[in-house]
């Protein structure tokens, strides 16, 4: 992992916490396995997930490649593949090119490790960048609780 971190960081402008696992997702899909098309943000005002490593662990025979409908982009797992995309836009804002999902796995098993990279890593490599955005869906929630009492 810690040659993993040091490739990543080589090749972006971020910053990985050495501190712990961090947030590290396990994949593993049998046939039919896959991701309908989502963002990897969780839309909180603070440390949200500033952009995603993926990396594949093995070959897949057929189906199972990553796809961004946006950015018009797929990926086809191979094994020791690594790609890495930011959440976020430079105004810490969605960046919608993210959207992305899974393919169903058609034949074979797919085994990847995502890694999602926090904002709060970053904090003494781009500090004071911006103050946090306040996002629409947060907004309406507020708006919602507000109504509500
Ligand atoms: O398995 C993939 O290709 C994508 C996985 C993913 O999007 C996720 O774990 O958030
Ligand atoms: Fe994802």
């Amino acid at each position: 992992m810690q040659r993993i971190k040091q490739k990543f960081e080589d090749l972006s402008d971020l910053n990985i916490s050495r501190t712990g696992p961090n947030e590290m997702q396990y994949l593993n899909y049998d046939f039919g396995g896959h991701h309908l098309p989502h963002m990897d943000l969780l839309n909180i005002s603070m440390n949200d997930r500033m952009a995603t490593i993926l990396i594949y662990l093995n070959d897949v025979t057929r189906g199972g490649g990553t796809i961004f409908p946006r950015a018009k982009q797929a990926v086809h797992p191979e094994k020791g593949k690594l790609i890495l995309w930011y959440n976020m836009n430079s105004n810490l804002d969605f960046e919608i090119n993210s959207l992305h999902g899974a393919c169903p796995v058609l034949i074979g098993r797919k085994i990847a490790i995502a890694y999602f990279i926090r904002e709060n890593d970053q904090m003494f490599i781009k500090p004071c960048l911006k103050p946090p955005q306040y996002r629409p869906i947060e907004e309406l929630k507020v708006t919602e609780g507000l109504i509500m009492k």
